[in-house]
């Protein structure tokens, strides 16, 4: 024997004693983890002074070791006295999240979540310690006001170079950038933006115009320039389509990827160019920084801002930045995945489509301009068609999770108690595609379910309240009514000008195969042919 039994049983309580310290000091970064486990057995080891000491002694430590924490762990995390053991879910998840991790890779996260609600109901076990709840009532306790920040999963994602923008922050921090984003999207801030959108709009109808006589148009990738071109007039970062990697970068958006560094990098030196420029417009930027008085500018160089003097505490310029990248990513690639799943929903339901274009050809006769979003409420059956779509396939499909604070006692939300420490989702993909709240036909594209008209019948479920393709709660979509009225102006720009269908040989299945969730929405590309009216 290379070491007695009591030595190797000393080995297997430090194998049990660690799983208890991480659960109370749970490690934060690999370094945290390997300090930890690697000193431990052989301080173990030196206790016991064993000698003389040799490889195999030292390996068999460590084999014994490692196989007691792991298997502390697992039995602990499938044991009834773990906290959420009476919350059902797939055994895998409970043991381990590395399920997760790789179905998370593949982009189908949101799928498998709903196949799990469908199979264990509306609270599921979705990892040792995560819960995935799509009871509409808690939902909205845990997003709303009183309800839970964001915990864990966001920290990951910061880069510790850079200061946090607004969806990462927490707390006071959140609420105080968070006043600043609102101005920038009140009703008189919108009215402010219109000129800009209008004129992005009109080029993306002259570029649709110019490749009008191709047999097949990717439309998708037309989008993705339009919204970015858009966001970077807002975010004061100027001809962002000319640069591919910003583009690449939007279409496929892993977290912290070479390319968001690019991006980064990109807005940095843009950014700080403006800076320096000072502000013509009231554009987001405006607002982030801070109102430039006298349009002048600037002649030296500053490290913070807020001439408006409307903030106590002027926002530091690379939080400015950080935002301004912000920005471009969750302002430009959401609102161009709603337009683009817009557009191949009507095209797969031709009688939407005819409907839809009566609609906005009454509203808008044949030599008036579509481009004016004073005649938006007149257009009730876009509006419908726009929600049946952020229904069905919501750009930003499992949103992003809350946590229950670890140094709390619990929280109970919808009558279920949730225990510290606890990462909640709220999937809204599968929360829309519930028949509870969305029936019959909950899986099909019905805008006529939106429709007073449309909800005569007494089978009829809506439930307004769980309709969240923007999330819900003070870390909901700031720029919602931006996105919205994007949607509207190019939605009815588009079929004003154009028929359109799929390409000639394009299957249309394959457009929602090449959905891919990663935080939000990746696709391919969605070919169509445009004919131009007459
Ligand atoms: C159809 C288009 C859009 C959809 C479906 C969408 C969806 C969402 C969702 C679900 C969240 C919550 C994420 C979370 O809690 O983890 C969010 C947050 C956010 N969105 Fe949007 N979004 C869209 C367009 C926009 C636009 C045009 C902007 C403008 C810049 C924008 C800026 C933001 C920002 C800054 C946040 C973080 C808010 C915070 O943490 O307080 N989004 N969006």
């Amino acid at each position: 024997m290379i070491l007695e039994t009591q030595p190797l049983l000393q080995v297997v309580a430090l194998g049990v004693l660690t799983h208890l310290y991480f659960r109370k000091f749970e490690p934060t970064s690999l370094t945290n983890l390997v300090s930890i486990i690697v000193p431990a057995p052989l301080a173990l080891l030196a206790i016991q002074k064993v000698a003389p000491l040799n490889a195999g002694q030292i390996l068999l430590t460590y084999s014994v070791f490692l196989v007691s924490l792991i298997c502390s762990i697992v039995l602990y995390r499938v044991s009834p006295f773990h906290p959420l053991a009476k919350y059902p879910g797939p055994l895998i998840n409970k043991i381990t999240q590395f399920r997760n991790v790789w179905v998370q890779h593949t982009g189908h996260l949101h799928l498998v979540n709903k196949d799990l609600h469908d199979k264990y109901g509306p609270f599921v076990r979705i990892g040792p310690n995560e819960l995935s709840v799509i009871d509409i009532n808690a939902a909205l306790a845990i997003l709303g006001p009183g309800g839970l920040g964001k915990g864990r999963y966001y920290e990951a994602r910061k880069d510790p170079r850079a200061p946090g923008n607004l969806l990462a922050l927490q707390g006071q921090a959140h609420t105080d950038r968070r006043r600043l984003w609102s101005r920038a999207f009140t009703n008189e801030s919108l009215a402010n933006h219109e000129d800009a959108l209008v004129k992005r709009v009109e080029s993306l109808l002259t570029n649709l115009t110019n490749v009008s006589s191709s047999p097949s148009v990717d439309l998708s990738m037309w989008l993705s320039l339009f919204s970015l071109d858009f966001m970077g007039d807002m975010a004061s970062i100027s001809i962002l389509s000319q640069v591919p990697w910003v583009v690449q970068t939007a279409q496929r958006l892993p977290f912290l990827s070479e390319n968001i560094l690019k991006l980064r990098q990109f807005a940095v030196e843009h950014g700080t160019a403006r800076f320096k420029k000072g502000a013509d417009k009231k554009d987001l930027w405006y607002h982030l920084v801070g109102a430039f008085k006298d349009h002048q500018p600037r002649t030296h160089s500053f490290s913070q801002s807020d001439e408006a003097g409307l903030e106590k505490e002027r926002p530091a310029v690379g939080a400015v930045i950080a935002d301004s990248a912000l920005a471009m990513i969750a302002g430009s690639d959401t609102t161009a995945t709603g337009l683009s799943n817009l557009f191949y929903f009507l095209m797969s339901h031709p009688h939407c489509l005819k409907r839809l274009q009566a609609e906005i050809d009454d509203v808008f006769p044949k030599d008036e301009s579509p481009l004016s979003s004073s005649k938006h409420s007149k257009l009730p059956y876009l509006t419908a068609c726009i929600n049946e779509c952020l229904r069905l396939l919501p750009p930003a499909p499992t949103n992003g999770p809350r946590q229950v604070p670890q140094d709390s006692s619990g929280r109970l939300f919808a009558g279920r108690f949730i225990p510290a420490g606890t990462q909640v989702y709220t999937p809204i993909y599968s929360i829309h595609r519930n028949p509870e709240y969305f029936s019959p036909q909950t899986d099909e594209f019905v805008p006529e379910r939106w429709l007073a008209s449309g909800r005569d019948d007494a089978d009829q479920t809506l439930n307004l309240n769980a309709f969240i393709p923007f999330s819900y709660g003070q870390a909901n979509c700031v720029g919602r009514n931006l996105a919205r009225r994007e949607m509207m102006m190019v939605a009815s720009a588009v079929i004003h000008k154009f028929d359109i269908r799929f390409a000639d040989g394009f299957k249309p299945e394959a457009w929602v195969d090449q959905l891919h969730d990663h935080f939000v929405t990746t696709r391919g590309a969605l070919p169509v042919i445009l004919s131009l009216r007459v």
